[in-house]
């Protein structure tokens, strides 16, 4: 391969298909872009869940000039300066638009709050069906989720141009886990919703359809707004037992991203199944997702065997959080390993989950410099 020929994976094959952007061209493709298009760029594309947030000193002025995280939330002025506030610091390739997780169940109807160390808290929870009856119409939804469609607008603008903007979503079992359980961050065996989910699945069946429905259309909003990826976060599909996983993560999964692409052809998806372990498989293969996230229990050599390779995907990932906080070799090392192992395929390189908020700015400056430092020459076989 010549040092400008773009490598794609073909049914499991490495092809040249192009050339990279020449200097001068005015906006060559975004890199992340690129990698989720399924190309394995000269580096990877490097940006990290959760990049925005408690970690950084500056984060904790505004989200308090806000009046909190509701308020943030719902502000495009403050959430747009949060999310910019880690592009600022670091040259990532990506940008996540800042808004969280349980909105999309507060503009279904219920009530929205947190509490220090407690995460989000919903209230009233839903347990059974009929709590649901009162609940959607779809021009409330939009109507209570616009501060993050203009959030999304006014980042269009501010972003630098070489910055891609990813939108998201949670999936629906995650969302359904904070509705039906009512409380977050903290520790849960997730009882309640497994009860119903096991013992009455066609009672519950409603509570996943409804936020379907409602997910496809929040990220059809953001994807109008200007969102040019959008990532779709199932951050408790490893809770699910096998025999539910296909009814509550993948079918969902595949009926969101199924109707994305259907309205938006070349919309890229990335899905985080977290957790999924042997399950993540099946998941690339009935999701259609352009980009499979990787948890940190992913084992790489199978990443690169069956889903760069044998599915032909994009990776992400997948970095354990801790890694970030610790710093120095053992960071180093570990990022140097995930590199090796998947930058001969599509591969962005991000956590295996969210910032945590010990985490030293300065560990994240030093993994995003090594990242952008990985060498574009090193010949495929020697990755492989
Ligand atoms: C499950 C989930 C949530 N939220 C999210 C997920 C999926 C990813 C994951 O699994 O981590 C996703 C999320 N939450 C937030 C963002 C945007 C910021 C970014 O990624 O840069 C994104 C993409 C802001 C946030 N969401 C939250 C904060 C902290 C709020 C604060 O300032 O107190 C931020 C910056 C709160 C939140 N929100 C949620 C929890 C469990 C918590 C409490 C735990 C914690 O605080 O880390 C729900």
């Amino acid at each position: 391969m010549g040092p400008s020929g773009i490598l794609k994976i073909v049914n499991g094959t490495r092809q040249v298909v192009g050339l990279d952007p020449v200097p001068g061209n005015i906006q060559p493709k975004k890199l992340l872009l690129r990698a989720l298009a399924g190309e394995r760029t000269e580096r990877p594309p490097i940006w990290l869940m959760r990049q925005a947030g408690r970690y950084l000193p500056e984060y904790h002025q505004v989200r308090e000039a806000a009046g909190g995280m509701v308020g943030l939330c719902n502000s495009p002025e403050h959430a747009v300066e949060v999310t910019l506030q880690p592009i600022r610091r670091f040259p990532l390739d990506a940008a996540i638009v800042f808004a969280d997780l349980p909105q999309v169940a507060a503009a279904l109807g219920q009530t929205l709050d947190y509490r220090p160390g407690d995460g989000p808290i919903l209230t009233p929870p839903v347990r059974s069906a009929a709590d649901i009856a009162g609940f959607l119409s779809v021009s409330r939804l939009h109507e209570e989720l616009a501060p993050i469609y203009e959030t999304v607008r006014q980042l269009t603008r501010a972003l630098p141009p070489e910055t891609a903007l990813i939108g998201y979503a949670g999936a629906p079992w995650t969302i359904a886990t904070y509705m039906v359980e009512g409380r977050g961050g903290g520790p849960s065996e997730h009882s309640i919703i497994k009860q119903w989910a096991l013992s009455d699945p066609d009672g519950f069946q409603p509570l996943i359809d409804l936020l379907t429905t409602a997910i496809t259309e929040f990220l059809d909003r953001q994807i109008q707004a200007g969102a040019e990826a959008v990532q779709l976060f199932d951050s408790w599909a490893g809770i699910l037992p096998d025999v539910l996983f296909e009814r509550w993560c993948v079918k969902p999964a595949a009926a969101i991203i199924a109707a994305l692409k259907d309205k938006h052809p070349g919309i890229p998806v990335i899905a985080f199944p977290r957790g999924a372990g042997l399950a993540y498989d099946g998941f690339a293969e009935a999701t259609g997702a352009d980009c499979i996230g990787l948890d940190g229990t992913v084992p790489l050599e199978w990443a690169v065997q069956k889903m760069q390779r044998g599915l032909g995907r994009c990776v992400q990932g997948n970095l354990d959080p801790q890694l970030l906080v610790a710093g120095g070799s053992a960071l180093h090392a570990e990022a140097d390993r995930i590199l090796r192992a998947l930058s001969g395929g599509p591969f962005v390189f991000n956590l295996g989950h969210g910032i945590v908020k010990t985490t030293p700015p300065e560990h994240v400056a030093a993994l995003v410099r090594q990242v952008r430092a990985w060498p574009a020459s090193v010949s495929p076989d020697r990755l492989g």
